[in-house]
């Protein structure tokens, strides 16, 4: 069963506290924090105050998505903040690899994140030092967007090079993904769902993150 990771970037903001935990409650393993900056994305979202607020009042594994420009200037503060793992862009810093060593150096769980138009062959050198890959499977930037199944062949890539070198690291999917655009991704490897709109647009988040589970049994 693939473990999910609800985003906060479709969460009621003034009523987070009792949003994460719905969904926390349901079993989602992952809190997924979507940080933009302006610059790598047009939107601008929260900073680490946001994941020193949730650190309190959440069990989850704190699964913070830079989209920021030269994440390396922000690394530290999102550790000090409590981020358990952090994700970096391929394309958002000419330093990917010195990026992913001050995430590893700070005590989090490093992540490389590669948008739909990178290719798996651009990150191979890192990967032996990866503890999650993420495949973007929308352009980054919003929530709601509609899943590219285009990605998937990604995920297989990523499975087959863990598998040939013994690699451990997760494989995360982000955008669109529902309970149906999930089973194509599971079944090529993904083990980390981040899912948005698709959770807290529902009635009850609840039930989508259990839905989610199902359909990956
Ligand atoms: O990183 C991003 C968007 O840039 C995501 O994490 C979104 O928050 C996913 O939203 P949905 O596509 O699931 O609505
Ligand atoms: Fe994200």
């Amino acid at each position: 069963m693939i473990k999910v990771a609800p985003s906060i970037l479709s969460a009621d903001y003034v009523n987070l506290e009792r949003d994460i935990k719905k969904v926390e409650k349901a079993g989602a393993e992952y809190l997924h924090i979507d940080v933009m900056d302006g610059m790598f994305v047009p939107s601008i979202s929260y900073g680490p105050g946001w994941v020193k607020a949730i650190r309190p009042i959440s069990n989850q594994t704190l699964d913070v998505h830079m989209m920021v420009q030269n994440p390396e200037r922000y690394i530290k503060t999102f550790t000090d903040a409590g981020a358990d793992l952090i994700g970096v862009h391929f394309e958002a810093t000419p330093h990917i690899h010195r990026a992913l060593q001050m995430i590893k150096s700070n005590g989090a769980k490093a992540e490389v994140v590669i948008n739909p138009g990178t290719s798996v062959e651009s990150i191979k050198p890192v990967l032996y030092m990866v503890d999650q890959v993420l495949v973007m499977t929308v352009n980054p930037g919003f929530g709601g967007q509609k899943f590219i199944p285009e990605m998937v062949n990604k995920i297989k890539m990523l499975n087959q090079l863990k598998r040939e070198n013994g690699y451990h690291f997760d494989i995360e999917i982000d955008g669109g993904v529902n309970n149906e655009t999930v089973k194509s991704a599971y079944q090529a490897g993904a083990t980390v769902a981040v899912a948005g709109s698709y959770v807290f647009d529902a009635k009850d988040p609840a039930d989508r993150v259990k839905a989610i589970k199902r359909a990956t049994k």
